[in-house]
């Protein structure tokens, strides 16, 4: 099975469409206010409308309470939550059945140990968005641009399903899918020509090249 693609901080009806042209997978709306990504719930709404369920939408939020993920499910209706904060296993399945909907939880990765902190979400989250961990004090858990260490989802015992985040584009996906194996990539600022400034282009050849990926570069699970 291909490795699933997700273009995250959409803003624009273009982008969206050039992203689902190319065979994008997901479609990621930010609802974050620090962020340059960061959308109204009606920008959200509008956007969600447009995409007309031809691929999931998923909006990525940083600690929400339960006031936001009721305003993101009615308004908003997208297909998946992101949960990028610190929300613990207990939260992400408390939130999982507030909104009903599917849960992508991002995991911080700067060591090893890290990587085991997914275990605690196996079981309530639908996939793990391995991402790089911030530094103390950062106002932005994610969309920064920064990889960390990617040897480090090189073991054969990394929860299923997972996705990679951090620093990726179209210059290094490949290698990302080579050494992870996982079964998402995920990219923001990669496909910006400015913080926040998707490019149609950028977006495009990151996807194609993402699709390139050999079947033993992909992800083993089938
Ligand atoms: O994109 C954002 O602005 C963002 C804000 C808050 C939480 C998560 C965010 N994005 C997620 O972070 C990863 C990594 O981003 P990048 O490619 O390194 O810029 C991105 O894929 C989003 O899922």
């Amino acid at each position: 099975m291909a490795v699933k693609i997700k273009i995250c901080g959409v803003q624009t009806n273009e982008i969206a469409e050039a992203a689902i042209e190319a065979g994008a997978d997901y479609l990621g709306l930010v609802f974050f206010p620090p962020s340059p990504r960061n959308l109204s719930f009606e920008q959200g709404a509008r956007l969600v409308k447009a995409v007309d369920a031809r691929i999931p939408t998923v909006a990525v939020l940083v600690d929400p309470d339960d006031e936001l993920i009721d305003r993101i499910v009615t308004t908003v209706n997208p297909d998946y939550l992101q949960l990028h904060g610190s929300e613990s296993p207990e939260r992400v399945a408390a939130i999982k059945v507030r909104s009903e909907l599917p849960v992508i939880k991002a995991v911080p990765v700067e060591k090893a140990e890290n990587v085991d902190d997914a275990a605690g979400y196996i079981e309530i989250a639908d996939i793990i968005l391995f991402d790089a961990k911030p530094p103390k004090g950062s106002k932005m858990p994610g969309g920064r641009g920064e990889r960390f260490d990617w040897e480090l989802l090189s073991e054969p015992d990394v929860p299923r399903p997972f996705g990679v985040s951090g620093g990726l584009d179209a210059g290094n996906v490949l290698e990302a899918m080579a050494v992870t194996h996982p079964d998402l990539v995920d990219v923001s600022s990669g496909v910006e020509s400015a913080p926040g400034e998707k490019d149609e282009e950028l977006v495009r050849s990151f996807i194609n090249i993402a699709k390139l990926a050999e079947p033993e570069e992909q992800q083993a699970a089938q």
